[in-house]
């Protein structure tokens, strides 16, 4: 079962001290280059539809690092946004169709300020390992059989990777605080 190919045989663990390294689209000429100035957050792998996947596998592997830290660096002219009504905008290479950086510009989103990335695209070791799987029951949506989603399951927890159906507990937390401090209501009820 390809869940994704930097998980398939155990991912590797990230490196302490790690900050960062380039990502390379896949073409051969002239490929975009990203600079990434920091070690990522949250690696996971993610079924949804929209984010990019290596050919064969069922997951993309996607990872958070603060837009700041993100530089386009060589060829930034063959990047176009996949979809602008999207909250993240996912920067294409035009060339090979590898999604470079997703970045949210609504300002009230939770996630403002973070930019999503795809380590596999650097060949530096150390970048944090992914931690749980994302969107789980979306892969039915790219064509997966539904009764093929408890093996996926098992399959998931034995690689260590957690499955949820959305976001893993701390960044549901997470958008729940957010919505929370909007309404003014967060910590006002004790438990
Ligand atoms: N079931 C949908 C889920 C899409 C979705 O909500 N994806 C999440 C995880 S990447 C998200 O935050 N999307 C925001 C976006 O794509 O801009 C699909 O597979 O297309
Ligand atoms: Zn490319
Ligand atoms: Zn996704």
């Amino acid at each position: 079962m390809n869940i994704h190919p930097a998980v398939n045989d155990g991912a590797r663990t990230g490196r302490p001290g790690f900050s960062g390294g380039m990502l390379a689209c896949r073409c051969k000429d002239h490929p975009v280059r990203v600079r990434i100035g920091a070690q990522v957050a949250h690696n996971h792998v993610c079924g949804c539809t929209r984010c990019w996947k290596p050919e064969g596998a069922i997951f993309s592997q996607i990872a958070v690092v603060g837009r700041d830290a993100v530089e386009v660096v060589e060829n930034a002219d063959k990047l176009d946004i996949v979809n602008s009504d999207a909250p993240i905008r996912r920067h294409a290479c035009t060339g090979c169709g590898v999604h470079m950086y997703g970045r949210i510009e609504n300002t009230d989103h939770p996630f403002y300020g973070l930019d999503f990335v795809h380590t596999e695209l650097s060949e530096e070791d150390g970048w944090s390992a992914p931690e749980f799987a994302a969107f789980v029951s979306s892969i039915i949506e790219s064509g997966v059989d539904p009764q093929r989603m408890g093996d996926v399951r098992a399959r998931l927890r034995e690689l260590g990777l957690e499955p949820y159906d959305m976001l893993s507990p701390p960044l549901m937390d997470a958008i729940a605080a957010h919505a929370a401090r909007k309404s003014g209501k967060l910590g006002t009820l004790p438990v």
